[in-house]
C-alpha cells in the first residue's frame, strides 16, 4: 500500500475552477450494466459535476473476497468544483442514497462502488490527500488492473502517478507481467437481450486481451486470445455485386439464415447476421429510405420471430447509414449498427445511436461518398486537428507509418465527434474500411499495418482531447473485395470466395477480433483456424 505524504493541495486551486477527478466504478450486483449507466447518468446530473470521457467496460473476477459474482468494471473522467472531501460525499450518497447500496462486508458484493482514484486541481496539479476515511490518489489502485487497465484508456501512455512518479502504463504492464489469469479481463460491448426468459438486461459481444512475451525477442505484445466473431452478409439488394439478389423474397432469405446457422454453430458460440438493403459500392446507386426500410425491417422481424433459431446466439447488425433505418431496425430487433461512413452521410445517426447505449455501433473510415471515394485515395497529408500519436507507449513521429496515423487520425476525428453527440466508448466497434477510399496498396496496409491501429492513440494538441483505440475491437470487411481480385486475376466477385478465406485468415492473424464475410460456410472454418493458429484456441 502506498501511504501519501502530508496533503499538498492549497484550498485556493482547488476550489477555483473545474477540477479533473478520475472515478472506478464497479458493479456486481442485479443488472450491473444498469446500475452502472444510472450512477453516470446522477453523476453527469449533479450541479457540480461534468462527466467528460467514461472508458469501456470490463467483466473481471472478484478480488480479495473470491466467493461473488463477477463484476463489471470501468473509470470515468469528471470536472468538478468540488474537494475531494465533498466530491467522497456526493458519490456516497449516489451509492447509498440514490441506487439503494447495501454494504454486507468489506470487498463483498455490491449494486455499486464509486471511488476516487485521482484528483488535479485546475491546474492539472496532483492533489493528495491522506485522512483515515479518504486516500486519494486511491491507496490500491495500483494493485488494481480493473482499475488501471479502463483508465489507461483514458490517459496518456506518459501519465504519471504522483507518488511513484511512474507512468500508469508501467504500473499496469507491472500487473499483467505477473502473468495471473485473472488479472486479465474482459472488454465486454453490451447489446440487447431478446430471450425473455433467460437473465434480464444485457447480452455481450466479449473480447479478452493479454500481454505475451515474445519468446524470441523478448518483446512483450498485446493479443487477443478470444474466439474471432463472424459477421455473415445478407445482401437484400437486387444489384448487390456478389448474390445478384437471389435472396429476393423473405422465405430464401430465413432459409438462407437457417443455413448460415446450421453450418456456423458447428464450429463457432454466436453468428452476427448483417442485414444490407443498400449498396454501398463505390458508384452503386442508392436505394431510397423507403426502399432500404421495405428490404431490411421485415427480415429482421422475421429472425427474431423464428422460434427455430436460437435467438441468444444471434445478433442481427443493420448495415445502414441513414438515421431513420437504424431506429427502426433497433426497434424490431437489431443489435448493432454497422455504418460504413463513420457517421457522416446523416447528421443524425449519432443521435440515434446514444439514444440506444446498449446498441453497439461500427464506427468506420471512409472519405467524401458513394461516388467520391475512389478518387480520394491520398494519404499524404493530414487533415483534421494538430496533435501527436502514441503507439503503444512512445509517441510516434516516424515517417514509415504515415499511412497509419493519417488513418487513425481520420478515424479518431469521427470518434470525437461520436462521443460529442453522446455515443460511449463501451458502444464503439472500429472498422478501418477496406476497400472505402483506399487503392490497393492502402488496403493491403490497413491489414498489415492494424497492429499499430490497434494501438494508435492520439492527443490534440493544448487540449484533453486524447483518444486511444486500446480495447477496441476492429472489425475487417475484406470478403471478394476487388483488392482480392485484382491480386488473384479473379474479375467476377463469385470466384472470389477462396481467396477470402486466405485474407480472412490474415486478418485475424493481425489482430482482427471480427470479420464480415459473404461465404459463412467457408469462412466459418477459415475462422477457426485462425483463431487455432493466432489466438492459441484449438
Ligand atoms: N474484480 C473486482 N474485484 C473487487 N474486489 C473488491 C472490491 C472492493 O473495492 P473497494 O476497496 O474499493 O471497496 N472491488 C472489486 C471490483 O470492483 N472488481
Ligand atoms: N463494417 C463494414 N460494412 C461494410 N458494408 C458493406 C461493404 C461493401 O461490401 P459488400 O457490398 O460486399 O457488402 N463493406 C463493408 C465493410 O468493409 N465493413
Amino acid at each position: 500500500r502506498i501511504k501519501a505524504e502530508q496533503p499538498s493541495f492549497d484550498n485556493e486551486t482547488v476550489t477555483n475552477g473545474q477540477n479533473t477527478v478520475y472515478l472506478s466504478f464497479g458493479s456486481n450486483i442485479g443488472d450491473r450494466i444498469m446500475n452502472i449507466q444510472e450512477a453516470i447518468k446522477i453523476l453527469d446530473e449533479h450541479e457540480s459535476i461534468t462527466v467528460k470521457n467514461i472508458s469501456s467496460f470490463f467483466e473481471s473476477e472478484p478480488m480479495y473476497y473470491l466467493n461473488q459474482n463477477q463484476f463489471i468494471n470501468g473509470c470515468v473522467e469528471c470536472q468538478t468544483i468540488l474537494t475531494p472531501r465533498e466530491l467522497l460525499k456526493a458519490i456516497k450518497d449516489i451509492e447509498y442514497n440514490k441506487l439503494n447500496r447495501v454494504k454486507e462486508f468489506d470487498n463483498g458484493p455490491r449494486t455499486l462502488d464509486l471511488d476516487i482514484i485521482m484528483y488535479l486541481d485546475s491546474k492539472g496539479n496532483q492533489i493528495i490527500v491522506n485522512e483515515p476515511d479518504l486516500i486519494v490518489p486511491h491507496d490500491k489502485m495500483l494493485e488494481r488492473s480493473f482499475v488501471l487497465e479502463p483508465l489507461c484508456e483514458l490517459i496518456p501512455s506518459n501519465f504519471e502517478h504522483p507518488i511513484s512518479t511512474e507512468p500508469i502504463s508501467k504500473h499496469l504492464s507491472a500487473i499483467y507481467e505477473r502473468g495471473n489469469d485473472e488479472d486479465y479481463l474482459w472488454k465486454v460491448i453490451p447489446i440487447p437481450n431478446h430471450n425473455k426468459e433467460t437473465e434480464k438486461g444485457t447480452r455481450f459481444l466479449k473480447f479478452k486481451t493479454i500481454c505475451k512475451t515474445n519468446e524470441f525477442t523478448a518483446k512483450r505484445k498485446r493479443i487477443t486470445i478470444s474466439p474471432t466473431y463472424l459477421m455473415g452478409i445478407l445482401n437484400t439488394t437486387p444489384d448487390s455485386f456478389s448474390d445478384g439478389g437471389k435472396y429476393n423474397t423473405l422465405e430464401k432469405q430465413l432459409d438462407c439464415i437457417k443455413v448460415m446457422c446450421q453450418e456456423h454453430f458447428k464450429l463457432h458460440e454466436n453468428i452476427i447476421i448483417d442485414v444490407g438493403g443498400c449498396s454501398t459500392r463505390p458508384n452503386s446507386v442508392q436505394a431510397t429510405v423507403e426502399e432500404e426500410l421495405a428490404r431490411t425491417i421485415p427480415i429482421i422481424e422475421q429472425i427474431r420471430q423464428c422460434k427455430e433459431l436460437p435467438q441468444d446466439k444471434i445478433i442481427i447488425s443493420i448495415d445502414t447509414y441513414r438515421s431513420e433505418v437504424a431506429e427502426k431496425a433497433i426497434q424490431v430487433g437489431a443489435d448493432i449498427i454497422n455504418d460504413i461512413s463513420g457517421g457522416a452521410f446523416d447528421s443524425d445517426l449519432f443521435n440515434i445511436i446514444s439514444s440506444h447505449p446498449n446498441v453497439a455501433y461500427v464506427l468506420s473510415h471512409t472519405r467524401g461518398d458513394i461516388a467520391t471515394m475512389t478518387k480520394l485515395t491520398s494519404y499524404d497529408e493530414f487533415t483534421g486537428s494538430e496533435g501527436c500519436e502514441f503507439f503503444n507507449e512512445e509517441e510516434y513521429t516516424g515517417n514509415n507509418l504515415k499511412f497509419i496515423r493519417v488513418l487513425g487520425r481520420e478515424l479518431a476525428t469521427r470518434y470525437q465527434i461520436a462521443l460529442s453527440k453522446g455515443v460511449r466508448r463501451w458502444q464503439i466497434i472500429v472498422d478501418p474500411g477496406l476497400g472505402f477510399a483506399k487503392d490497393l496498396n492502402s488496403n493491403l496496409k490497413v491489414i498489415r499495418e492494424l497492429p499499430f491501429l490497434k494501438n494508435y492513440s492520439f492527443l490534440e494538441d493544448g487540449t484533453n482531447n486524447y483518444t486511444s483505440f486500446r480495447n477496441l475491437p476492429f472489425l475487417l470487411g475484406p470478403s471478394r473485395k476487388k483488392f482480392i481480385g485484382t491480386i488473384t486475376k479473379d474479375d467476377d466477385a463469385q470466384n472470389r470466395d477462396f481467396a477470402t478465406g486466405s485474407i480472412v485468415a490474415s486478418c485475424i492473424g493481425f489482430g482482427a477480433d471480427l470479420v464480415r464475410v459473404h461465404n459463412v460456410a467457408d469462412c466459418s472454418k477459415s475462422i477457426k483456424l485462425a483463431d487455432a493458429t493466432y489466438k492459441l484456441l484449438e
